[in-house]
C-alpha cells in the first residue's frame, strides 16, 4: 500500500486518539494503549530539540505500524516528513493545511485544533482530516489553554461533522461519560490513559464509554 491511501483507509471511523508526553516509559505505555484500541498517535513533546525527538518518533511509528494504529506528529510538518508519519496535528498558531499537503503528500493525515463551532466548520472546509476540540475542561496537561467547555461539545454535535472529531482537554475516565453523553464522537487524551496503571485497560474503558 502506497502512503497516498494509508490515512485515507484508517482515518474513518476513528474514536480515540492519544497525545503523548515526556516520559520515561513512554513507548512501553504507548504499545499498551494500542492494544486497548488506541487509533491514532500523536508525538506532543514542545521542549526538546526536533534532532533528539527522531529516535523515539521512529520507535512510535513502528510500534503503531504493527498495532495498525495511525502514526502522527504535531506541529511539525518537516518532522512528520523526516520520519515518514502518517500525518501531522496542527493548531491555530501552526502550518496551513495546504502547506502541511504540500509536504507531506495527498494522502497525509492532518488534524486540526479547534475552540467553537466556527472554527471547526472553516477548518473542515479547509480540508482538515480530522479535528481537536476543546478543551472540554482545563487539563494541567496544557494549563494555559482555552476551556471551550462541554457547551461548544454539544454545539458541534449538532453540525453533523463530516470527518472524525475528538474531544480534548481534561477526558478523564470520570469525564468522559458526560463528553460522551455531550455528543463527541471521540476523545483525544493524555493523562487518562498514559498516566493509567493499567494503560490498556484504560483505553479499553474510554471505548467502551463511547460506544
Ligand atoms: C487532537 C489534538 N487536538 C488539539 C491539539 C492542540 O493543538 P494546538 O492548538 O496546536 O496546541 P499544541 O498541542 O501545539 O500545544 C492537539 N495537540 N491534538
Ligand atoms: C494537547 C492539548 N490540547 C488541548 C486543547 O484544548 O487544544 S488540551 C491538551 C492536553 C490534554 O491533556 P489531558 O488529556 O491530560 O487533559
Ligand atoms: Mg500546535
Amino acid at each position: 500500500m502506497g502512503p497516498e491511501e494509508v490515512g485515507d483507509l484508517k482515518i474513518d471511523g476513528a474514536r480515540l486518539l492519544l497525545v503523548t508526553d515526556p516520559r520515561p516509559d513512554l513507548v512501553a505505555r504507548v504499545e499498551a494503549a494500542v492494544r486497548g484500541g488506541v487509533d491514532i498517535v500523536q508525538l506532543r513533546d514542545k521542549r526538546a530539540p526536533v534532532e533528539g525527538l527522531i529516535p523515539l518518533a521512529e520507535e512510535l511509528k513502528d510500534v503503531c505500524e504493527r498495532a495498525g494504529a495511525l502514526f502522527t506528529v504535531n506541529d511539525d510538518v518537516e518532522l512528520a516528513r523526516r520520519v515518514g508519519a502518517d500525518g501531522v496535528h496542527l493548531g491555530e498558531d501552526d502550518d496551513p493545511t495546504p502547506r502541511a499537503r504540500s509536504v507531506l503528500g495527498t494522502g497525509a493525515v492532518v488534524g486540526r485544533s479547534a475552540g467553537g463551532v466556527a472554527e471547526a466548520l472553516e477548518a473542515v472546509r479547509g480540508g482538515a482530516d480530522y479535528l481537536g476540540v476543546g478543551a472540554v475542561y482545563a487539563t494541567p496537561t496544557k494549563p494555559e489553554g482555552e476551556v471551550a467547555g462541554l457547551e461548544t461539545i454539544r454545539a458541534l454535535s449538532r453540525e453533523n461533522l463530516q470527518v472524525p472529531w475528538f474531544a480534548i482537554g481534561g477526558v478523564t475516565l470520570e469525564t468522559a461519560p458526560h463528553v460522551a453523553e455531550a455528543g463527541a464522537p471521540g476523545f483525544a487524551v493524555v493523562r487518562a490513559v498514559l498516566d493509567a496503571e493499567d494503560p490498556e485497560g484504560a483505553a479499553r474503558a474510554l471505548r467502551v464509554i463511547l460506544e
